[in-house]
């Protein structure tokens, strides 16, 4: 399990260690950290170009010890002092290695211009609102550069706690995190803009609270996800019922109906009107299919999760059909056209069993009034809202996946790839997810183990060229095998 923490929890567990060592022991231990993941990067130290980008407070500090220790090494580091002040201790001690400093005019954008290796210490986690120049010019200097930077903490722009960008930020190559990892370095837009993360250790493990944040590895999904045992049969594995597609929208349930059989469900149920049912037969035939002449789930049979949603229109009959699934008393995923349902119609949530809920930013925004652009640059924050209001699971969907209920950290996903936007793929998921729910798990790990698998599913059938949805689905038992090997 990776584990991240907001800046202010950070804080208060540097404070209760810093108390019990002598003044400067983290931020030496930060600086190696920081200096050899600097030379690893750079390969050969002697002779090599280092830039130092210098704001005014400790994440400059780390910067300048760890330029002090390349330039005892042999690199020819200039640092661009950036701020109003400068870490005191630091710049004595990069003066004496022999580091050399530069302005933040003409002079600093020529250092950080032929520079083999950009070192951002502008902000970290004190920093608060968007970068103010000249840091914001000299972010932008950097991304300009040929050179890679490595960003100390977190790449100056990003905000510690929450990911979001606000103006010009930092684009690493590495970000060296001290201590723990930021909430920021696992969710989009901060992620992807740090690059590779390496965590030093400095000594912050027994003084950190619960985390705010954390991201399932693949072992993690491994040990969650239900693998049948000689005593199974298909009943017992989970049956799931799907309840997806119309006349005009046939594909959203041969790819859903896909999701949850190629997922390891013991059995799908699908049901609909004469269009789906044709093509679900076709694509299917291991699916038992109910073909209906009005919206009722009557005669369709026991199943121990639904699917509701994905291209089911937002009509009469789709609403009849949300309805009466949520009158169950299994575990119900809401997706897409069930979302526009129950976003006119609240009180349909309403419900003893559990919920959840896989919206894009799109669907959201529908459920909440947020705004679609407000919701992607700070995800976190809108599904956690939206499960504490809601009393549901949310699965936010999009190029970090998050999955927040209510009293838990949020569970981030970062495995899928920018090719998964592609029409469909989000009906797979919901199939996928829905056959997790129907053997058991709760809607937390159902939610979090679909992200992971779907997301591994795109990177199989993407292989670095465009996927469609039902390549997706295809690929999840090629993903399930990958993680279940690697982790035997
Ligand atoms: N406290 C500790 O013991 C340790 C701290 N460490 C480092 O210290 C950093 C935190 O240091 P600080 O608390 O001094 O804070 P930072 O160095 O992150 O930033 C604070 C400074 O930046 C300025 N600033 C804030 N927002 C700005 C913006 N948007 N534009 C321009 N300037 C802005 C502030 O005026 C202040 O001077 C960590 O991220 C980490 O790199 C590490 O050395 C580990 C140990
Ligand atoms: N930029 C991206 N990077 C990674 N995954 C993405 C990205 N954009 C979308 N996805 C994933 O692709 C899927 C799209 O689902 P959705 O928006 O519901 O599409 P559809 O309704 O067409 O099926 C989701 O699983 C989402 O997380
Ligand atoms: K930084």
């Amino acid at each position: 399990m990776r584990t991240a923490y907001t800046a202010d929890q950070i804080r208060a567990a540097e404070h209760e260690l810093m108390a019990r060592l002598p003044e400067g022991t983290l931020m030496q231990r930060a600086a190696s950290g920081l200096a050899a993941a600097c030379a690893a990067m750079l390969g050969k130290v002697y002779g090599s170009r280092v830039t130092l980008l210098v704001g005014s407070g400790d994440n400059g500090g780390d910067a300048l010890y760890a330029g002090a220790l390349l330039a005892r090494r042999g690199a020819r580091v200039e640092a661009v002092l950036a701020g109003g002040r400068t870490h005191e201790a630091g710049l004595e001690a990069f003066l004496l290695a022999g580091g050399r400093t530069a302005g933040d005019g003409a002079a600093g954008a020529e250092a950080v211009e032929r520079a083999d290796l950009i070192v951002d210490g502008l902000v970290g986690i004190g920093a608060s609102g968007p970068l103010r120049e000249p840091y914001w010019g000299l972010a932008r200097a950097a991304n300009a550069a040929a050179a890679p930077t490595v960003a100390v903490d977190v790449p100056s722009g990003v905000d510690a706690s929450s990911g979001r960008v606000e103006g010009a930020a930092v684009e690493a190559a590495l970000t060296v995190t001290m201590g723990a990892r930021k909430t920021g370095l696992l969710v989009d837009p901060g992620a992807a803009l740090a690059g590779e993360v390496e965590l030093v250790d400095i000594g912050l493990g027994p003084y950190l609270p619960d985390p705010d944040v954390v991201g399932l590895t693949g072992a993690d999904v491994a040990a969650l996800l239900p693998r049948p045992a000689a005593e199974s049969d298909k009943y017992r594995r989970g049956v799931v019922g799907v309840v997806a597609g119309s006349d005009q929208y046939t594909g959203a349930a041969v790819l859903a109906v896909g999701g949850a059989l190629l997922a390891g469900a013991g059995m799908v149920r699908y049901a609909g009107p004469g269009e789906p049912v044709a093509q679900v037969r076709a694509h299917w035939p291991e699916a038992v299919v109910t073909e209906l002449e009005r919206p009722s789930l009557d005669g369709v049979g026991r199943v121990q999760a639904w699917v509701v949603g994905p291209g089911l229109g937002t009509g009469d009959w789709a609403r009849e059909m949300l309805a009466q699934v949520l009158a169950s008393d299994v575990p119900v995923l809401v997706d897409a056209d069930g979302l526009t349902l129950v976003a006119r119609e609240r009180d349909l949530l309403g419900r003893e069993a559990p919920v959840l809920v896989t919206p894009h930013a799109g669907e959201l925004s529908r459920l909440t009034g947020a705004g679609r652009e407000e919701i992607e640059a700070d995800r976190l924050r809108h599904a956690r809202d939206a499960a504490a209001d809601l009393g549901v699971t949310v699965l936010l969907k999009g190029s970090t996946t998050v999955v927040a209920e209510p009293d838990r950290p949020v569970r981030v996903n970062g495995t899928g790839t920018a090719w998964l936007a592609t029409g469909g793929t989000g009906d797979v998921l919901s199939g996928v997810a829905g056959a997790l729910l129907a053997q058991g798990l709760g809607c937390y790990d159902a939610g979090s183990c679909a992200a992971y698998l779907h997301g591994l599913a795109g990177r199989i059938a993407s292989s670095g060229a465009p996927l469609h949805a039902a390549g997706v689905a295809a690929a999840v038992p090629a993903a399930i095998r990958e993680l279940t090997s690697r982790s035997s």
